[in-house]
Order: structure tokens, then C-alpha cells, then sequence
């Protein structure tokens, strides 16, 4: 693995309720990448990303952030993590919330300004979050998350329910962070969301079916596309 991981996992087995939902998996994630989680709903994507951020109860195996273990203090303001329900508050306005969280994380007061811009939302800071659409709004959660300037960003579905002119803007964004070395772990069931990544790790059933970049991805299965490719895989996998 390379010693520029940014996370490296390895052997992890997660259990919820009475099921184990992650059987084993071993990855790293590469400093400045921009890497897709897709796999279909309940492969364990949101599993896999909350066992990074280090709020996953129930794991065995190593889960390495920067160097020190999954949520331990260390890593506190290096890891952003947006999860799919808002983490902002309705009744406040973007800035407002911008100042609660930057104050709560003791990050400097310039970084509401930059996230606001980072994000696309000066126009808005001054809007209750309530009267936000729901691309702003995802925004703005993406806003709060990037206080303190993280060195890893998790997102949990950000693009969900979003038309393809926002899910286009939100992916510009990503692709931004991750060009002045930001590293992201996006998760999507969208399979055309595919090519915008890095590397794309495709999950199913709490297993990790590939780990490759799209180009090799569609190489390696002869595929016209990242969702025949997949299809692809699950028939390999079957058979195997
Ligand atoms: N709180 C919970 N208690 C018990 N089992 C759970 C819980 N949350 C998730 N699971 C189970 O864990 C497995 C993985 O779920 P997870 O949410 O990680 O999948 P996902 O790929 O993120 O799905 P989605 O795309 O729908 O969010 C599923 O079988 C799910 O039913």
C-alpha cells in the first residue's frame, strides 16, 4: 500500500443488528484523490465511510486516517464528514451556522468567508437554511464541513435527489477541493457519477468488488460504461 495513503484499511469487519454488514475489506486511498464508494442501496457504503470518520460501533480490523486510528483526538478538524441528512440548522442562516460550527471547532474566522466562496454561497449567507433549495442546502452542509480546512473529506450522498445541472456544480466543487489536495471519499448509487472520480471503489453486499480508475475499470471489463461494468463484475463475482 502506498505510504501516501491518506486511509488505509484493512481486514475490516463491521456488524449491525444481528448481521455482519462489512466482511474484510482492505483499500487506501491515495493523498489529493478524488475517489467514488458506489455500490447499490445497503451495500455498505455509509458503513464503510462512517467506519472511517471513526463513528461506526462494532468494528474489528485497522481503519488508519493520516497516520492514527479511525476517530481518535489527533484527527479532530483534519476529517470533514457530511452525512446524508443536513447537519445545518434550519432556523439559522448559512452564516449563522458557519459561525456556530467554526466557533464549536475553534477554527479561525476567515475560513466562514472562504467555505462560503469554496461552496458558492456569498449570495446566500444571509438566507435561513430552511429557505434554501435543496442544492444549497446540500451546500451548505458541504460549507460546514469544509471549516477548519480538512485534509479528508467524507461525503455521504451528496448529490442525492439533486438535478444534473446541481449535481454537475457540486462535482465541479469536488473536483476543485481535490485539485489543492484535498482528498474526498464520495459515495453515490449513480453509476454515471462514475467517470468524474479518480478511482472508484465499487462495493456489494459489504464486500469490495474492484478497485481501479474508470479508464481501467472499463478496460478491464470491456465495458461501455461504468453500470455495464458493474453489472459485469457482479456476474464475475457470481460465478466465481
Ligand atoms: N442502524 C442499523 N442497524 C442494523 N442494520 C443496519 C443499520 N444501518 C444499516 N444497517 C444495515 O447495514 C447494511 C449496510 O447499510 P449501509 O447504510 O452502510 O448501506 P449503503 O450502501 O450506505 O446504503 P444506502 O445507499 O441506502 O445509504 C445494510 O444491510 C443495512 O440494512
Amino acid at each position: 500500500m502506498s505510504s501516501d495513503a491518506v486511509v488505509t484499511v484493512d481486514a475490516l469487519r463491521v456488524s449491525r443488528g444481528r448481521h455482519e454488514v462489512l466482511h474484510g475489506l482492505g483499500l487506501s486511498i491515495p493523498r489529493g484523490s478524488l475517489t467514488g464508494l458506489l455500490g447499490p442501496s445497503g451495500s455498505g457504503k455509509s458503513t464503510l465511510m462512517r467506519s472511517i470518520v471513526g463513528v461506526q460501533a462494532r468494528v474489528s480490523g485497522k481503519v488508519l486516517v493520516l497516520g492514527s486510528p479511525a476517530g481518535s483526538r489527533a484527527l479532530r478538524g483534519r476529517v470533514g464528514y457530511v452525512t446524508q441528512s443536513a447537519s445545518v440548522y434550519d432556523d439559522l442562516t448559512v452564516r449563522q451556522n458557519l459561525a456556530y460550527f467554526r466557533a464549536i471547532m475553534g477554527a479561525p474566522r476567515s475560513d466562514i468567508d472562504r467555505a462560503l466562496e469554496q461552496t458558492g454561497l456569498e449570495a446566500e449567507a444571509d438566507r435561513l437554511v430552511g429557505s434554501l433549495s435543496g442544492g444549497q442546502r446540500n451546500r451548505a452542509s458541504l460549507a460546514a464541513a469544509l471549516l477548519g480546512q480538512p485534509e479528508l473529506l467524507v461525503l455521504d450522498e451528496p448529490t442525492v435527489g439533486l438535478d444534473p445541472v446541481l449535481r454537475n456544480d457540486l462535482w465541479a466543487i469536488f473536483r476543485e477541493l481535490a485539485a489543492a489536495g484535498t482528498t474526498l471519499i464520495v459515495s453515490s448509487h449513480v453509476m454515471d457519477e462514475a467517470s468524474r472520480c479518480d478511482r472508484l471503489l465499487l462495493m456489494r453486499d459489504g464486500s469490495l468488488l474492484s478497485d481501479l480508475s474508470p479508464t481501467e475499470l472499463l478496460a478491464s471489463t470491456g465495458a461501455a460504461d461504468a453500470e455495464a461494468a458493474f453489472l459485469e463484475l457482479i456476474r464475475k463475482s457470481d460465478a466465481a
